[in-house]
């Protein structure tokens, strides 16, 4: 080790979900010694960026949380069937504060590469007080499906005079009230902002890529009856990975309406078909102009991921929105951006939508966006860029073959599913097999092959050969959103339970898939 190098057992990357719980599982279950770095300024992750208005979890409140503290469960409050953004914010950093975590967390630092040096990892991070490289035996990354924003390459956006800001990196202090505003994209969380801030504006001109088949949540305030019952049956829920998964979608709005309904809504084009009608049909029935009916109406497979939006009893779902008459739809199919100009947007019509603020909702490039922006280098000086040649993979969405000691959590191929559940299942599994592995070694190596890799890829690919999913235009699930970016499949579609058995079914076969855990390699690295 160099002189005054920082020495760790293991690196964790990311302080949101996932990095708050492999820190707590790491250092305070397995005893190692550990350091949590993010480039944010806090602890949250998805919940310390995302703070545009309407922010919130489509996924249940009472399930939008860790299952593993069984007291703060039963006791931390939740007012609402859907937790907003400053309350899951909150919820994190009690979390952060209750396990003393903070002490080992280390904010504004950014993970800008790392190389295999034959028994570790060389790290190097640029934080408040420059560059410095630290040593680990093991890094995980929790880097999030979901945390890389895309900015759109709109010829002139650059020029814009008036305020602009991605959803995905919020400035607090952005007021729209009175202000013309304008919205590019209208997947799920534009649906959001739109629900949100309709009432409060002069004008929103909402810029509409793909019209969706969104869902009202039916959002409601939690009685204490109905806490009682969560409460009550808590163990069930959570022992039960099925019950979760079911629950959690069933109550999800959106994701009911995919998947609990008649359930080959998904697979079956017909079935499709019929959903989307009663959804139009419900458009039709909301929308009084009939113009901005047509123009936010889909005729397309009903197939991207399932959006929940305001509730509609109190006059703030997604579509009633278009019922305000300052409240407009521009359909950039038969308009589309000309350029971005001054003083707005000016559409292939020749018209300037004249605005004071142009919001982004623009999505993110998922899953392996963040690790495209970093230098990694694994056996060889191979580049984790070059592994994922043709299309980013894994074996369970954590391990790359070449790439020893790195785990990532809700990497290319991880189960698509509500994510603390799905997180947890991950961390569990980096501290259990790396239990295992100590067992074996003192400087243990733990590597998928090529063939568990293989083996995972075409378990993947089989679950979701039949999904309509597949033929949603542009749709960020196979990283079709991102102009150059290879579409393939990017999610294990079997299912919690369906994963929980595949773990379960590698720990009983003594891994395959992976190289003995006690077998050195010898190798040099470049960075
Ligand atoms: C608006 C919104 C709503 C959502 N709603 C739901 C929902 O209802 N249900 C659901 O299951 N999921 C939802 N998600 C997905 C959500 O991202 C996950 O539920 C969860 O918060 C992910 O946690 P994470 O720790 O894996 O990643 P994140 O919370 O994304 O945290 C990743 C962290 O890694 C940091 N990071 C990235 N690169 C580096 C680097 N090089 N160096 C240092 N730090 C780095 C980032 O700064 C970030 O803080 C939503 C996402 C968004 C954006």
């Amino acid at each position: 080790m160099a002189a005054g190098e920082e020495h760790y057992d293991a690196l964790i990357v990311g302080a949101g979900f996932a990095g708050i719980y492999s820190l707590k599982t790491l250092r305070d279950d397995l005893g190692l010694k550990c350091l949590c770095i993010d480039q944010a300024g806090d602890v949250g992750g998805t919940w310390y960026w995302n703070l545009y208005p309407g922010a919130m979890s489509d996924t249940e409140s009472y399930v939008y949380r860790y299952s593993w503290d069984k007291d703060d469960l039963a006791t931390y409050p939740w007012k609402e069937h859907y937790v907003k953004q400053p309350e899951v914010l909150g919820y994190l950093r009690h979390v952060v504060e209750k396990y003393d975590l903070r002490r080992d967390m280390r904010f504004e630092t950014r993970l800008v590469g790392m190389e295999w040096d034959g028994t570790g990892w060389r790290v190097r991070m640029q934080g408040r007080d420059g560059e410095r490289v630290v040593r680990a035996r093991y890094v995980v990354m929790g880097l999030g499906l979901l945390s890389k924003q895309n900015v759109p390459d709109i010829r002139g956006i650059d020029g814009f005079e008036g305020e602009m800001a991605h959803t995905g990196k919020w400035p607090g202090d952005l007021a729209l009230e009175g202000k013309r505003v304008g919205i590019i994209g209208s997947g799920s969380t534009g649906i959001q902002v739109i629900s949100e801030i309709g009432r409060k504006v002069k004008t929103l001109t909402c810029f509409q890529r793909h019209p969706q088949y969104s869902v009202p949540s039916g959002d409601r305030k939690v009685t204490t009856e109905y806490r009682q019952w969560v409460n009550e049956n808590y163990d069930e829920i959570w022992n039960t990975r099925q019950r979760i998964f079911q629950e959690n979608w069933d109550k999800g709005n959106g994701f009911r309406f995919m998947f609990g309904t008649f359930n080959d809504i998904s697979t079956d084009a017909e079935a499709n078909e019929g959903a989307c009608e009663f959804i139009r049909s419900k458009i039709d029935e909301i929308v009084k102009d009939p113009e901005k009916a047509r123009k936010l109406k889909p005729h397309d497979v009903y197939a991207r991921r399932p959006l929940c939006d305001g509730n509609a009893s109190s006059g703030q779902s997604y579509f009633e929105q278009f019922n305000r008459p300052n409240v407009d739809i521009v359909d950039l199919k038969e308009t589309p951006i000309d350029q971005i100009e001054a003083k707005g947007i000016r559409t292939g019509d020749g018209h300037l939508h004249e605005l004071d603020v142009l919001i982004l909702a623009t999505g993110f490039d998922a899953v392996e966006g963040n690790y495209n922006r970093m230098r990694i280098h694994g056996r060889e000086g191979k580049t984790l860029k070059d592994a994922w040649n043709d299309g980013p993979t894994s074996l369970f969405g954590v391990h790359v073959p070449d790439f020893p000691n790195f785990f990532m959590i809700n990497g290319p191929l991880g189960a698509f599913t509500n994510q603390p559940p799905a997180i947890e299942a991950q961390v569990a599994w980096i501290a259990s097999i790396i239990q295992e592995a100590e067992r074996s070694s003192s400087s243990p190596v733990i590597e998928a092959t090529k063939e568990g890799q293989e083996g995972w890829s075409e378990l993947c690919e089989k679950l979701a050969a039949d999904s309509l999913f597949w033929k949603a235009e542009d749709n960020w699930i196979f990283g079709a959103n991102i102009p150059g970016k290879k579409r393939c499949l990017r999610f294990y579609f079997g299912g919690m339970s369906g994963f929980h058995e595949e773990l379960r079914k590698c720990v009983a076969n003594h891994y395959p898939g992976f190289i003995p855990f006690a077998q050195e390699h010898a190798t040099t690295a470049k960075m």
